[in-house]
């Protein structure tokens, strides 16, 4: 199979990458949940799924686990057709994470993180101390929390649980089902930053199913927009997504405050910076690591008409209102 290595971290180093290639599925009761869907996820990407309810993401997703039995097309993992392995053999390898966890009510913390390395048969020294360096990988001190039963946990700490089982033995992919749309806002918020920090570290393919365009862009690599049917609109980074909506449909899906949206995730580079003004001394700094979107934040609540960008905390350039909005239309 085509593993291939990533950076050695604590939470394991391999992940593949997923071709759907024409895959479709009809249900029994003549439902066309995806008429024909090609798609490829490199390993190592975080790909986000997104679209209106019932276009068929959740479909999509449990195909490649094979949950869910394609009715036509291949889904390979690496170069490895996955309708040729053990499903329940697949599953072992193929992380899955959903909305309300699905946590055993009944199993310690420790317990639910070890639940595929005890299918795999690992030793009980080695899934112990496994399940300990994902706890404190997700943020959970394993003598606190390992003890712990479910019930005794709050939202966001069950989700990370949730995440530290997906990851225990060391899965080529992670496949995630609106992992964190059960919790409230700011715990959302904060879940995804550590996800990425997370994320950073074990490198993995991770398909990620949301409703949330703000999370799509926040979270993804590459976004795909799917309409009714599993129908691909558009497949590009949020930049361009964002940036360029590819038909009519994408442009009423990312909505009217896209460009807000464009300019969080527009890096501040020299070449869109203007030479320095005269005085300086008034205006607030952002440094050159940031996006248009600080630059437009500080400019707003110091009632200024630019900013100067700084690299190491020197100013390099400047930016003055006018361009970070001809920025957030246009992304030139
Ligand atoms: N077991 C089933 N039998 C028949 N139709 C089904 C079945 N499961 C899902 N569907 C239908 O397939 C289509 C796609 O469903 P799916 O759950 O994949 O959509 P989704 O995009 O994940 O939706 P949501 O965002 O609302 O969760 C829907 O029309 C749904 O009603």
């Amino acid at each position: 199979m085509d593993v291939t290595p990533g950076p050695v971290g604590a939470a394991g180093h391999s992940a593949a990458s997923i071709t759907l290639d024409g895959i479709r599925k009809r249900y029994p009761d003549g439902t066309e949940a995806v008429r024909e869907l090609s798609l490829e996820v490199k390993a190592g990407e975080l790909v986000v799924l997104i679209g209106p309810s019932g276009c068929g993401k959740s479909t999509v997703l449990r195909m490649v686990n094979r949950l869910i039995e394609p009715t036509g097309g291949r889904i390979l993992l690496g170069d490895e057709d996955i309708t040729r392995v053990d499903p329940v053999k697949l599953r072992r390898r193929i992380g899955y994470v959903i909305q309300n966890v699905g946590l055993f009510p009944h199993q310690t913390v420790h317990t639910n993180v070890g639940t595929v390395p005890r299918l795999l048969g690992w030793p009980k020294e080695r899934i112990r101390r496994r399940a300990d360096e994902l706890l404190e990988l997700v943020g959970l001190d394993p003598a606190q929390f390992g003890r712990r039963y479910p019930h005794e946990l709050s939202g966001g700490q069950r989700q990370r649980v949730g995440v530290a089982r997906a990851l225990a033995a060391d899965p080529v992919v992670l496949l995630m089902d609106e992992p964190f749309s059960a919790v409230d806002p700011i715990v959302r918020t904060r879940l995804q930053e550590e996800f990425l920090r997370l994320q950073a570290e074990v490198r993995k393919t991770i398909v990620l199913v949301t409703h949330d365009l703000d999370e799509a862009v926040r979270l993804g690599d590459r976004i795909a927009v799917l309409s009714q049917g599993g129908r691909l609109e558009q497949y590009d980074t949020p930049a361009a997504l964002l940036g360029a909506p590819a038909s009519p449909f994408v442009r009423e899906f990312v909505g009217a405050d896209r460009g807000i949206r464009r300019l969080a995730v527009t890096p501040l580079s020299r070449d869109t910076l203007a030479p320095l003004p005269g005085a300086i001394a008034d205006l607030p700094a952002v440094p050159l690591g940031g996006s248009a979107y600080d630059a437009l934040a500080a400019m707003l609540t110091t009632g200024s008409e630019a900013v100067v960008v700084t690299a190491d905390g020197e100013p390099v350039g400047a930016l003055t209102r006018a361009r970070v909005l001809e920025l957030g239309q246009t992304g030139a």
